[in-house]
């Protein structure tokens, strides 16, 4: 089976390929294809089509996407609308076309409304108003799993949505503005302890809640649901809701998460916090009983998967992409 991994550099991506490959050298019979952002530029229609038809694989893993935290998105809007929605239009098309019966593509939690009632099921999906710093990329997501269900009713294609809820893990971006909550709050306790500084500032209020997911268990979480049978997807889904949520079902606020990467990286000063940057939406917390159903959950606790992005971090601080 040849199956192609865009978006293999970054942090989900690289996973889902690690976790392809362990599978090919237990002796699957896999053919694994990638191509880097410099070799594919995937907002690019004719580039992709062209790589379509000349490699026709079975299988599509979309993992690739304009991302970044709540102020990256409130500062490029333009760009994680318009590169999503072009990313996703390109290869969902292009695939269709190369005759791609499977694919897998991601969203993302901040499809549903900024107040959806919580846990959030994926019934929640197009109910109510979204939270206005990460609306252009949500649009492109909720774009991206009606292309796909659009593709399934028109021309029986099989094509899957995943929507994560904050992913963390090796491979993340650890840049100090655009980076997500988790990556940047080890950055700042780590070199706050490092340098000796007696203080750390945490963005917002410290209140809003969030739910965080390993990438090694959002990796197996898509091959799982990429390899399910279509008889079990579609008894847990819906021809017009038919994308998925993957998270572990508890969420923290952002002040005790702050707590505990302070206690994993050793800073022993205070924490105070930021009102002049956003908060974002007030709570995300996923309901994942529909993924439960078909018999996925999350493995790894909180603590342990800080600890071991703490040491992927320390391992890897010379070699950061961004
Ligand atoms: N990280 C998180 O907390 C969450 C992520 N997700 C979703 O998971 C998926 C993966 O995210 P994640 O791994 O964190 O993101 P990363 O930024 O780590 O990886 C994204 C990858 O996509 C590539 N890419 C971006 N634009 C293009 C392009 N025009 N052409 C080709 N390649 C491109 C990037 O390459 P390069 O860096 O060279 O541009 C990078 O390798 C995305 O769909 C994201 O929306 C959903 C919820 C939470
Ligand atoms: C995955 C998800 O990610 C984004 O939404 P978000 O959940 O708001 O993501 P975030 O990780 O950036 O922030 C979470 C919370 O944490 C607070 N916070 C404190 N201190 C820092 C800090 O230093 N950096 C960041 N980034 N946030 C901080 C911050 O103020 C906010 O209250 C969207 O891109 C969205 O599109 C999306 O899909």
């Amino acid at each position: 089976m040849k199956i192609y991994v865009a978006g293999h550099r970054g942090m989900v991506g690289g996973a889902i390929l690690r976790r392809l490959q362990a599978r090919r050298e237990a002796g699957e019979a896999l053919e694994l294809i990638t191509r880097s952002h410099a070799e594919l530029d995937l907002t690019d229609q004719a580039q992709v089509r062209d790589f379509f038809q000349a490699e026709r694989p079975d299988r599509v893993i979309l993992a690739a996407a304009k991302v970044g935290g709540i102020v990256a998105n409130n500062s490029y809007p333009a760009e994680f609308i318009h590169d999503n929605l072009m990313i996703q239009c390109n290869v969902i098309h292009a695939a269709h076309e190369a005759g791609v019966q499977h694919l897998l593509q991601l969203g993302s939690s901040c499809i549903y409304p900024r107040l959806a009632p919580q846990p959030m099921g994926e019934d929640a999906l197009l109910t109510g108003t979204l939270e206005p710093t990460n609306e252009p990329y949500a649009i492109a997501k909720i774009a991206g799993i009606k292309l796909c269900e659009s593709y399934n009713r028109q021309y029986g294609r099989d094509y899957r949505s995943v929507m994560p809820t904050n992913l963390y893990g090796p491979g993340d971006n650890f840049h100090p503005e655009n980076s997500h909550v988790l990556p940047a709050l080890i950055r700042r306790f780590h070199e706050a302890r490092e340098s000796g500084t007696r203080e750390v500032q945490i963005w917002g209020s410290g209140t809003p809640r969030r739910e965080f997911l390993h990438v090694d268990d959002m990796a197996e979480a898509s091959l799982f649901v990429l390899d399910l049978p279509k008889a079990a997807y579609d008894a847990n889904t819906e021809p017009m809701l038919s994308h998925i949520n993957v998270g572990t079902g508890s969420d923290i606020s952002i002040l005790e998460l702050a707590q505990m990467v302070a206690q994993v990286t050793g800073f022993q000063g205070r924490i105070t916090t930021d009102p002049s940057k956003p908060d974002g939406t007030p709570r995300k917390l996923m309901d994942v009983s529909r993924l439960g159903a078909m018999g996925w959950r999350a493995q790894m606790p909180l603590e342990q998967g800080i600890t071991e992005t703490y040491r992927w971090f320390l391992a890897n601080q010379d070699v950061f992409r961004r």
